[in-house]
């Protein structure tokens, strides 16, 4: 079994690489997918969302308003490392069961946007990072996504650097061309870096 880091800053790119290595096999770990599941409602991981920021962050239904959340998150550091001590704990114990249950021939995939931000490097045999332009990133998510652009730059703030994630990168993969020549780039990384480095790991 190995370890993989996927990182990058918002709309860098990681759900196209990760998309390639799932296609070849790698088993998944996703957080913005556990950030999720962490608050769905009626958990204690929204209970604890609605003490720290006010039952504003509800929608009619009861469940997490996320836009309403990330407006009152997202403005200040202090906000955002009030999300994060709630959240992070939680995605943190979920993951560690999701590691736990991979196969011990997986090549585990971890997608987590705040890998450097959180000092977990160590914790892989590879880090595999995607690099955009800030703004070329910003106008993705403007364009594609639909997301606020005053949003998405308030994120890129509360966000590590390209160089802090580029002294932390075994591989280091750059999305400026077409999303096929992303793809193509992570099915290279996968036949000739990963699968020989799990192998290498496995003493196959
Ligand atoms: C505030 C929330 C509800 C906004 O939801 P929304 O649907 O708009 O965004 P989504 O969760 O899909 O995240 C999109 C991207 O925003 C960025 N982002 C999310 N949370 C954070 C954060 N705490 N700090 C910096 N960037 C963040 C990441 O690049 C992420 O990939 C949500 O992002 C959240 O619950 N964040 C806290 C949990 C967290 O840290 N998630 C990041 C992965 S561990
Ligand atoms: N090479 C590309 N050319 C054009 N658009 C792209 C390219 N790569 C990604 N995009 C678009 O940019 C947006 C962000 O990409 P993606 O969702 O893969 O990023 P991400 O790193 O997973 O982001 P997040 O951290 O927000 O989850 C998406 O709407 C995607 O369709």
């Amino acid at each position: 079994m190995i370890k993989v880091g996927l990182t990058g800053g918002i709309g860098a790119g990681k759900s196209t690489v990760a998309r390639t290595f799932v296609e070849q096999g790698a088993y998944l770990v996703d957080s913005d997918a556990i950030a999720r599941e962490v608050v769905a409602p009626g958990s204690a991981g929204l209970a604890a969302l609605v003490e720290a920021f006010g039952p504003e962050i509800l929608d009619d239904h009861g469940a997490l308003d996320r836009a309403a959340l990330a407006a009152r998150a997202f403005t200040d550091a202090q906000s955002t490392q009030k999300l994060n001590a709630v959240t992070h704990p939680l995605i943190g114990a979920r993951t560690a069961e999701l590691f736990a249950a991979a196969p011990d021939d997986a090549i585990i995939l971890h997608d987590v946007p705040l890998l450097v931000e959180n000092g977990m490097a160590p914790l892989y045999d590879a880090v595999v990072v995607v690099h955009t332009d800030a703004d070329v990133r910003l106008d993705r998510l403007v364009q594609h996504r639909g997301m606020d652009r005053e949003d998405a730059r308030q994120r890129i703030d509360k966000q590590a650097t390209d160089e802090q994630r580029r002294e932390v990168a075994d591989i280091w993969l750059v999305n400026h061309g077409s999303p096929e020549e992303l793809a193509a780039e992570a099915l290279r990384v996968w036949n000739e870096e990963l699968i020989p480095l799990r192998d290498k790991k496995s003493g196959a």
